[in-house]
């Protein structure tokens, strides 16, 4: 794919088609000559810019709220003809969607709001604005012994786009989604106003539409979030199990999807599925340092990559280890779960590791930035990147589907509390009553994970990717599941309204005035490309 980007158009079409096929044939030598460096620069470079935007010191919170409220005032103002509908000016390449939001077609609106508002230590939250990212918020809450409830491994993902659009992390079984854990938004509404919703005040109904809306309602100016204490290392303990049916009850019981034993289930649980039979199931709590036990600093960049550490225990058996929060925390980081290996198939090899380890992981932003027409059609037709909430008591179906449509792995699984929030939930439809775990208002679900060049691909074997995802997508709305809008989407409008609950969130739209104002949910997340056509075209025969 890389190589769509570094031949220049204007070459003469042989000439171009030489260098192409050269290129390809070489394409981890381009990835590790061009792209890695060049990611690396393009990161020193963002380092530089938000450097420089602290050291210009923020605008005060109200000084920058006012200035977005006029901004939309003035919108109201221009003559209807003119009026596009509103988005954020961030632009799309920093975002961690696979989709590209045309975001030059709408009238774009800069929320410059990077700050900390303030740590309520009694209270256990946070405040924020919604630009603060994930990396931010834990290199100030660490320090200071908490960490968000929901902290995802992401250091670029922004607070604010995880509260619109959705988050999840292994403590989720506990915890439940990301926006669970937000207490208060404050947003501007269409016609310039700035309103806090919370879960029992007036606004209420926008509290509970607001996640999942991605930024459909109105803009965010700031967040509330809960936060939780925590230790310095997570004592980690592999299981490797052997029978799809074991693995699955193991991490039914875990969770507590079948009784809840709040005290028993550990603080964080994972499971990577290595094949339909074998499977690590990883479960973790808070640790002080115990001299019996030996400390792994898995996130350093010469260390094996996590998921193959981890594969390493279907041999060795069950082994416990204290991982530093950090470094449990950023396990994923370096190999992005294992997106890096369709890129770099050598990138775990020990001597990779010590010389150039350090310029891993490629950061998505570069990707992004630097994905043309032909990079984004070869993105979805020939890899998956797909995170799907679905019941985990279809824990067996979900693999056997994903693994026949796919033949991917290692998936990954995190387990998820879905609360039943009574009749106006939001665009989460209520879990199934036969879900619900017994005595409790709430039903285990599971985050099932699929990254990667798809085993059918590699094998060229006959593999059609709008085919296959409509597939799956059609399973999630039979199980009652919900598919990352962050991902692209198969479904047409009709489904989408199938898999999501948008009855409050229509009404909120009206009562808000964010009809005719902000684009639709479902034209926010749909690619911006014809899915249909250019996967006919890059389907492979049988
Ligand atoms: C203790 C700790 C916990 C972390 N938890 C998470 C997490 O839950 N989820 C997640 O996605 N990422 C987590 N990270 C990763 C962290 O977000 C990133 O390392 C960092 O915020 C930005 O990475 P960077 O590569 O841009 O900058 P770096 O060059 O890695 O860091 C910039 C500077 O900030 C310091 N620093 C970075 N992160 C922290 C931190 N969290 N606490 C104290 N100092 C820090 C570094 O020492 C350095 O001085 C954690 C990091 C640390 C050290
Ligand atoms: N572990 C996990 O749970 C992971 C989750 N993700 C996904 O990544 C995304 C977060 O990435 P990130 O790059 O931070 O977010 P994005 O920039 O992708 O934002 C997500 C959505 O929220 C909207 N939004 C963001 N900020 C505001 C605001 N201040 N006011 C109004 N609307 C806003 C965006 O609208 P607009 O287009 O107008 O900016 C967009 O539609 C989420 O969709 C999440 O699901 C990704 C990785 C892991
Ligand atoms: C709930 C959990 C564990 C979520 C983890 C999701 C990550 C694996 C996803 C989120 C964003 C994500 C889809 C992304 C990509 C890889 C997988 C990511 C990191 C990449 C970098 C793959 C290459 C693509 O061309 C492109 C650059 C568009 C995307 C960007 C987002």
């Amino acid at each position: 794919m890389i190589t769509h980007f570094v031949v220049p158009e204007m070459l003469p079409d042989t000439i171009k088609q030489r260098l192409i096929t050269w290129l390809e044939e070489h394409r981890e030598l381009v990835v590790l000559v061009f792209c890695l460096p060049a990611s690396f620069l393009f990161t020193l470079l963002l380092k530089v810019r938000a450097w420089l935007r602290r050291l210009g010191g923020g605008q005060q919170h109200e000084v920058a709220v006012r200035e977005i409220q006029r901004r939309v005032q003035d919108w109201n103002k221009l003559p209807a003809k003119e009026r596009r509908l509103l988005c954020t000016s961030r632009p799309n390449w920093l975002s961690l969607s696979t989709t590209f939001f045309q975001k030059h077609l709408h009238h774009r609106v800069p929320i410059p709001l990077y700050e900390i508002l303030e740590l309520d230590e009694q209270a256990m939250t946070v405040k924020v604005e919604p630009m603060v990212t994930i990396g931010d918020i834990t290199e100030y809450l660490i320090p200071r012994g908490y960490s968000l409830a929901v902290t995802i491994e992401l250091v670029d993902a922004t607070l604010g786009g995880l509260a619109f659009g959705t988050g999840m992390s292994t403590h989720s079984h506990k915890a439940g989604l990301y926006h669970e854990t937000i207490t208060s938004y404050e947003v501007v509404l269409s016609d310039g106003s700035l309103v806090t919703a919370t879960a029992d005040n007036e606004y209420a109904d926008l509290y509970k539409a607001l996640p999942w809306s991605h930024g459909s309602l109105g803009f965010l100016v700031a967040l509330t979030l809960r936060i939780v204490k925590i230790k310095p290392y997570i004592k980690l303990k592999y299981t490797p199990v052997s029978g799809q049916k074991n693995y699955c009850d193991m991490l039914r019981n875990l969770s507590g999807a079948n009784e809840a034993k709040p005290s028993v289930h550990p603080d964080y649980i994972e499971g990577t599925i290595f094949s339909r039979d074998r499977a690590v199931i990883m479960t973790g709590d808070y640790s002080d340092y115990d001299p019996k036990l030996p400390v792994n600093h898995c996130a350093k960049w010469f260390k094996p990559w996590f998921y193959k550490h981890v594969e390493s225990f279907l041999a060795k058996g069950e082994t416990v280890e204290l991982i530093p929060l950090r470094d449990y925390l950023l396990r994923h980081n370096r190999p992005i779960f294992w997106v890096v290996e369709d890129m770099l198939s050598f990138g775990n090899d020990p001597i990779f590791r010590s010389l150039f380890g350090w310029l891993l992981p490629p950061k998505p932003a570069f990707l992004k930035f630097t994905t043309t027409p032909g990079v984004r059609a070869y993105t979805f037709t020939k890899q998956v990147f797909q995170d799907i909430v679905l019941p985990i008591a279809e824990l067996e179906k979900q693999i056997e589907i994903a693994s026949i449509l796919f033949e991917k792995f290692p998936l990954l699984v995190y387990p998820c509390k879905i609360i039943d929030h009574g009749s106006s939930s939001g665009q989460l439809k209520r879990p199934d009553k036969k879900y619900l775990v017994p005595g409790t208002n709430y039903a285990m679900y599971n985050d099932l994970g699929v990254y990667g060049v798809p085993g059918k691909v590699k094998a060229k074997k006959p593999y059609n990717p709008v085919a296959a995802m409509r597939e799956m997508e059609k399973f999630t709305r039979e199980v009652g599941g919900y598919s990352f809008l962050y991902a692209d989407i198969f479904m047409t409008r009709e489904e989408f309204c199938e898999m999501f609950d948008l009855s409050l969130y229509e009404e909120v739209r009206k009562k808000y005035k964010a009809e005719g104002a902000f684009p639709h949910l479902y034209d926010k997340v749909k690619p911006e490309i014809d899915v249909f056509a250019i996967g006919e075209q890059n389907a492979i025969q049988g």
